[in-house]
Formats: structure tokens, C-alpha cells, sequence
């Protein structure tokens, strides 16, 4: 028997077994939105804008689509629940003190419930405001 045998065969077995990694699975979405940072010194309290970068990550198994989640059902939840609300808005009439750090718990509270009723679990939340600067949320310890 070669060194190489004895493992592949626990692979099989475990695959045998069904067992199917946990994957990861993101999409990316854009918006365009104003705000100005209430609490803050600098050029930053003034009224300005951005196009946000937004990277919805979750977390699942594939199912019996070979699918963690349709992306097409994602796209609609996301557009729904948060670029519908957010783009081209003055982001302070919804979110106090609109910091990219707010702006993606806020966007965690839209999305985790709705995204766990598929049967998938949010996972991250990454805001990007400028090209070079982005915040990633995990939601609250368990
Ligand atoms: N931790 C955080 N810091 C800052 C935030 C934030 O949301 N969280 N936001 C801002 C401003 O809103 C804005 O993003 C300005 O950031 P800045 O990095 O200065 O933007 P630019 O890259 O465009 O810088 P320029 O030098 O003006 O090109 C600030 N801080
Ligand atoms: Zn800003």
C-alpha cells in the first residue's frame, strides 16, 4: 500500500458520508448617496458625496442547485432592502451620523433576517466609501 492510500481512502469516506464544505458566497453592488459626519472636525461635517462599494458576503451549503444562494434572489433582496432606500439619498435622513462603520450595521439589520429566511446565514458586511477606505461588519458576538 503507498504512504498516499490510507488518506484517500478516509477521503472517501467522508465524502461518502455527504459531507459538503461551507462556502462563501459574495455580490457586489454600488450606490450613489450624500452625507455628512455629524460628530466630526473637518472638511467631513460638510455635506459630500460618494459612490459606495457594497460586498454582501454570506455564508452556506450548497443545496440541491449546487447553489449557496441564487445570486439573482440576492441581487433582488439587496437591491430591496438596501439600494432601493440608499442610492441617491442624502444618507443622514436615515442613518444618524452616516460613518461607513454605521452605514454597514444598518445595512446588517436590513439584511440578516431576510437572508437567513432563505436558509443562509449573512456573514459580512463590507462598505466601501472611497476607492481605498472600507469598513467590514460581523454583526454582534453570539
Ligand atoms: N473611520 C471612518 N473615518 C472616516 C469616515 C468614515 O466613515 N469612517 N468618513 C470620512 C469621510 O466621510 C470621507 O470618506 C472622506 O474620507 P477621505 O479618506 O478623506 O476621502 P478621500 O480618499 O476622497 O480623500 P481626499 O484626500 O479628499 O481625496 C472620513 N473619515
Ligand atoms: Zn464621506
Amino acid at each position: 500500500m503507498s504512504k498516499e492510500q490510507p488518506l484517500k481512502f478516509l477521503v472517501n469516506i467522508y465524502y461518502g458520508l455527504g459531507v459538503i464544505f461551507v462556502m462563501l458566497l459574495k455580490k457586489i453592488f454600488k450606490f450613489d448617496a450624500a452625507h455628512n459626519l455629524t460628530k466630526y472636525n473637518g472638511k467631513c461635517e460638510n455635506l459630500h458625496g460618494h459612490t459606495y462599494k457594497l460586498v454582501v458576503t454570506v455564508e452556506g451549503k450548497p443545496d440541491n442547485q449546487d447553489m449557496v444562494i441564487d445570486f439573482v434572489l440576492l441581487k433582488k433582496i439587496v437591491q430591496n432592502e438596501v439600494i432601493d432606500i440608499l442610492d441617491h439619498a442624502y444618507i443622514n435622513d436615515i442613518i444618524e451620523n452616516p460613518t461607513a462603520e454605521n452605514i454597514a450595521k444598518w445595512i446588517w439589520g436590513k439584511l440578516s433576517k431576510k437572508i437567513e429566511e432563505q436558509g443562509v446565514k449573512l456573514y459580512e458586511i463590507e462598505v466601501w466609501e472611497t476607492e481605498d477606505s472600507s469598513v467590514i461588519y460581523r454583526g454582534e458576538d453570539e
